[in-house]
């Protein structure tokens, strides 16, 4: 079975590496010709570590106008970048199966409006790092779990998930994928913002006692929207902090790059669902608004000023 990847950027090279190194066909979607015609032309680099493989690839810029031949697709672009490609995913729907890995939960609403495909979710655990139009560096180990959206998927489309399955890149299933989702939610809803804010690595924030209470403060509020059984999240967030306290989280490094941030899809969706419960989240609104006002300073996103 072969795999189409929508987005060629830091996961979705990552997972191309991975699929190719066990001989799946892979077809990289791209946004501009020329990143699709340099994948063709030269392949693309893999670093991991000090190993450094090459992959030859075959890619296509992805638009309206795309038939997506392969069975199996893995969506990885960033959450505000999924609206522009929905039509092209929608048109492609019929009787495929989708993988959304995005962090946070703003893609929800759109994919209750996919039907006739099966889809399954995924949360990405590992540190990826584009380095250019076609090489990319696998800078932290983690796993990938995996849940399915549908009740009822063919088991034969999860047992190709499985397949994928390496040393380094190990895939875990998930019964629930609300659970899963949230638990990530957590995560990055404590130390994305934070470390975009104070510039700090994501270690900083359980070494300095002020940012771990700004922490805890913070993972109050979201736990207390979000519904879902807090045993251990609050350790399982430091632990996060404490294995990748060397790294700059990706908020860090969007707000660094002036890049648009995923903070609608984390704190934004943790504010619209204390709206609904008609709950103030102080400190979230905080931070949100904090994130826009960078964006803002930045002037690269679209339209951050919505929710203000
Ligand atoms: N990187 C990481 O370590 C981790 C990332 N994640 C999550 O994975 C998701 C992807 O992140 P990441 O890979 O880092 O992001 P990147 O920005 O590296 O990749 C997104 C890719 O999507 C491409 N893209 C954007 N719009 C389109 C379009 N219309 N058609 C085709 N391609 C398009 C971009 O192209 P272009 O560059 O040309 O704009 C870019 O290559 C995010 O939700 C992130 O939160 C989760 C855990 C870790
Ligand atoms: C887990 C964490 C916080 C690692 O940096 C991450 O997912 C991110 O940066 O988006």
């Amino acid at each position: 079975m072969g795999v189409s990847i929508l987005g060629a950027g830091s996961i979705g090279l990552l997972f191309a590496a991975y699929l190719r190194e066990i001989g799946i066909k892979v077809t990289l979607y791209t946004r501009t010709t020329q990143q699709a015609d340099l994948l063709n032309k030269d392949g693309f680099i893999f670093r991991n570590g000090e190993k450094k493989k090459h992959f030859s690839i075959c890619a296509a810029q992805l638009t309206l106008n795309t038939e997506i031949n392969d069975p199996f697709v893995i969506v990885s672009v960033k959450q505000h970048q999924l609206k522009e490609i929905m039509p092209v995913i929608k048109k492609n729907c019929h009787n495929r199966c989708f993988l959304f890995i995005q962090n946070g939960m703003g893609h929800l609403p759109f994919l209750e409006k996919l039907t006739h495909c099966s889809i399954v979710l995924g949360i990405v655990e590992h540190g990826a790092m584009k380095l250019s139009g076609n090489e990319v560096n696998h800078t932290g180990y983690g796993k990938v779990k995996i849940a399915p959206f549908d009740e009822g998927i063919d088991e034969e489309k999860l047992v190709f998930i499985e397949s994928w399955s390496q040393h380094q890149f190990p895939i875990e299933f998930q019964q629930d994928w609300y659970k899963m989702l949230a638990n990530k939610l957590v995560v990055n809803a404590l130390i994305n913002p934070l470390t975009a804010i104070y510039r700090i690595k994501n270690g900083t924030l359980v070494k300095n006692g002020c940012f771990t209470k700004l922490m805890r403060q913070l993972y109050e509020e979201t736990v207390s929207v979000l519904m879902i059984q807090n045993e251990g999240l609050w350790d399982h967030v430091v632990s996060i902090c404490e294995k990748t306290a060397k790294n700059e989280s990706s908020m860090l490094c969007d707000i660094k790059l002036k890049r648009r941030t995923e903070i609608d899809a984390i704190s934004g969706y943790i504010l619209s669902l204390a709206k609904e419960q008609k709950k103030t989240l102080p400190y979230t609104e905080f931070v949100f608004t904090s994130i826009k006002a960078l964006e803002v300073e930045n002037s690269e996103a679209e339209q951050p000023y919505e929710k203000l």
